[in-house]
C-alpha cells in the first residue's frame, strides 16, 4: 500500500495508506458520523467537491452491492450513477468483506471509479481538528518513495503532458456544483417502472395519463427520492436544475438535494418564485430544496461551522413535542430570523437549534433540511412524502 498524506489548509498533516485509486485530489474535508451506508453516501451527489471522512472506525467490511440498473434507468442499490465524493478517509479499511449483496470490495470499487481512499488515519483526531476549526479545504498527496503507482494514471498524465502530482484547484465555496451533477435532459418516469428521455431544449410534451405529475428540479437528486415518489404512484418529470418548467402541466413541484453553495443556484430560485404565483401548487423540497425554497421565500442562508452529516440528528416538529431521528448531509443552513412573515420553521435541530425545514402559513409549501428518503436510513420521516402526495 502506498503512503499518502492528507494536508489540511491549516497545515495539519495526517499520514495513511492508499487503498483506492492513486491520484492527488483536493476538496472540502468533511466528516460523517454514520456507522454504515458508505455505498449510498459515496454516490450521493451532494458530496461532490468534498473529501469524506468516516468517523466510524471500520469501513469496507460489508463490501459493495452490484451496480445493476432498473428498466427505468435508475440504479437499484446506489444513489446515483457513480461516486461523487472526491475521496474517502477512514481509520481502518477492511479488505475482507461479507454481505449477501456484496460483489466487490470498497477498495476495488474506488479503483474502478478512480476515487482515492486512505486508511490508517486517526479520524478521531482529524474530526476534532475539523470540529474546532470548522470544515477546511484539504488535499491528498501521494508520497514519492513507495512505488506501485497506478500505471493507468501515469500513462494518462504522460499523454496529457500533465505533471504527475499536479493538484486540482482547491476551491469549494462559490462553485456551482449543482450544474455539474444535474441531469442534462428531461427524464420522465412512470410508476410502472419505465422512463423516457428528451432534450431539455425540445418542446417537451407530457403524455396524458391518470397519474398525478410531479416536476422534480434535479439539483443532484438522490435516487431514493425518485423511488419514494414513484412508489406512491406519481409520475416524475425530472428536469435540469435551471430549466424553466413553468410552461409544463403538472400537479406538484419537488426540489431536490444537491451539492455546494445554494447561493450559486439563482436560476432555480427564479423558477420556483414563478411557480409560487400559483398559490395552490403543492411544493416540497429536501435539503438543497429546503434552502432554495427558503431563498425563493426571501430568507438567507449561512454556512455551518462543520455541517450535519450523520444518521442520528434529532429534530423537533415546531409547535409539537414530536421528535424524529433523521439522516442529514448539509453544510449550509437557513437563517430562521430571515424567514418572511408568511413562513415559519417546520422543524428545528435539537442539537444546535438550526433550521431543519420550513412551511408557508397558508399555501401547501413545505420542506425539510434532513433526508426523509434517507438511503441509508433511518426512515422515520418518510411520511413527509405521503403528506406531499396527499396534497397533489
Ligand atoms: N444534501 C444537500 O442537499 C446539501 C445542500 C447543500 N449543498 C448543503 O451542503 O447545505
Amino acid at each position: 500500500m502506498r503512503n499518502v498524506t492528507l494536508i489540511l489548509d491549516d497545515g495539519s498533516r495526517f499520514c495513511g495508506k492508499s487503498f483506492g485509486y492513486e491520484k492527488p485530489v483536493a476538496g472540502e474535508v468533511v466528516f460523517n458520523t454514520a456507522m454504515s451506508g458508505y455505498p449510498e453516501s459515496l454516490t450521493d451527489p451532494s458530496y461532490a467537491g468534498q473529501l469524506m471522512t468516516l468517523t466510524y472506525p471500520l469501513a469496507g467490511n460489508y463490501g459493495v452491492p452490484p451496480f445493476t440498473i432498473e428498466p427505468n434507468g435508475l440504479p437499484t442499490f446506489m444513489e446515483s450513477e457513480h461516486i461523487h465524493a472526491e475521496a474517502v478517509i477512514v481509520s481502518d479499511y477492511s479488505e475482507n468483506y461479507s454481505h449477501w449483496n456484496a460483489v466487490e470490495s470498497l477498495g476495488d470499487w474506488l479503483k474502478r471509479e478512480q476515487v482515492p481512499g486512505i486508511t490508517g488515519i486517526d479520524t478521531r483526531e482529524l474530526t476534532k481538528v475539523l470540529r474546532e476549526h470548522g470544515v477546511m479545504m484539504g488535499r491528498i498527496e501521494f508520497n514519492e518513495e513507495s512505488g506501485g503507482r497506478n500505471e493507468e494514471l501515469r500513462m494518462k498524465n504522460e499523454e496529457s503532458g500533465r505533471k504527475d502530482e499536479e493538484l486540482p484547484a482547491a476551491v469549494y465555496e462559490g462553485v456551482n456544483y449543482v450544474d455539474r451533477v444535474s441531469c442534462k435532459e428531461i427524464i420522465h418516469y412512470l410508476p410502472d417502472g419505465t422512463s423516457t428521455r428528451s432534450a431539455a431544449h425540445s418542446s417537451f410534451l407530457i403524455p396524458h395519463s391518470s397519474f398525478k405529475k410531479v416536476v422534480l428540479v434535479d439539483c443532484g437528486v438522490k435516487t431514493n427520492i425518485i423511488r419514494c415518489l414513484l412508489k406512491r404512484d406519481v409520475e416524475v418529470i425530472r428536469v435540469p436544475w435551471n430549466y424553466d418548467f413553468n410552461g409544463l402541466e403538472f400537479d406538484g413541484l419537488f426540489i431536490s438535494n444537491g451539492p455546494g453553495d445554494p447561493d450559486t443556484c439563482d436560476a432555480a430560485v427564479q423558477n420556483i418564485r414563478k411557480a409560487m404565483q400559483n398559490e395552490k401548487l403543492p411544493i416540497f423540497g429536501i435539503c438543497m430544496g429546503n434552502q432554495l425554497l427558503s431563498k425563493a421565500g426571501g430568507a438567507k442562508i449561512y454556512k455551518l461551522k462543520y455541517g450535519h452529516r450523520s444518521h442520528n440528528q434529532p429534530v423537533r416538529m415546531v409547535g409539537t413535542e414530536r421528535c424524529f431521528i433523521t439522516s442529514q448531509n448539509h453544510g449550509y443552513a437557513v437563517d430562521n430570523n430571515t424567514l418572511g412573515e408568511d413562513w415559519e420553521p417546520l422543524f428545528i435541530n435539537m442539537n444546535d437549534g438550526s433550521n431543519e425545514g420550513i412551511r408557508h402559513k397558508r399555501n401547501p409549501w413545505f420542506s425539510a433540511q434532513f433526508h426523509p428518503e434517507a438511503a441509508s436510513g433511518p426512515t422515520d420521516t418518510e411520511f413527509l412524502f405521503d403528506e406531499f402526495v396527499k396534497l397533489l
